[in-house]
């Protein structure tokens, strides 16, 4: 099987075995504030074992295509979102667990708009900005504890230019 990947679009539907898509949807949405407010509820849950959550700013070099994906990694302890800041199209990468290694990446390009909280213990690349430096809000585990395990594929998987 080829190793170069193809990119997907980023939807609920097709991220829901990784974790959630964080973005507005009018299912969510209840009025607050007096009908001044729209708040889309409880898009996405953190789950952290034994620990805080904490929120952090993670600013992200664009990634340089083709990318030679040689890695993967997961947070045991805790869930991880990412919520870009910039309104710029960012991609995310995930693979399902094959008897505790990755299985094959999959690649969701997910616009300027849209985040992701994956799972806790779900296999993913780390952040992959695009086009210029971009910022997340990252919700993620206060350590103490080992929260990361790395996995580097015998042969690395390729991406194309997604834009
Ligand atoms: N290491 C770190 O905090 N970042 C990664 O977890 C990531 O997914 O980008
Ligand atoms: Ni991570």
């Amino acid at each position: 099987m080829s190793r170069m990947l193809s990119i997907e679009p980023l939807t609920k539907e097709a991220f829901a075995p990784f974790g959630s898509v964080i973005e507005t949807d009018r299912a969510s949405m209840r009025l607050i504030n007096g009908g001044n407010t729209e708040r889309f509820h409880a898009l996405a849950r953190v789950d952290v074992v034994g620990a805080g959550a904490i929120i952090n700013i993670f600013r992200g070099q664009p990634r340089a295509f083709p990318y030679a994906l040689a890695m993967m990694e997961r947070h045991p302890l805790g869930s991880q979102s990412f919520s870009p800041v910039d309104d710029r199209p960012w991609l995310v990468v995930v693979a399902a667990d094959e008897g505790g290694r990755p299985g094959r990446p999959r690649v969701f390009l997910a616009s300027g708009r849209q985040g992701v909280n994956y799972g806790r213990n779900v296999w993913h690349h780390p952040l992959m900005a695009l086009g210029a430096a971009s910022d997340f809000i990252v919700v993620d585990r206060e350590a103490p504890g080992d929260n990361l395990e790395e996995f580097f594929y015998d042969e690395a998987f390729v991406i194309p230019d997604p834009l």
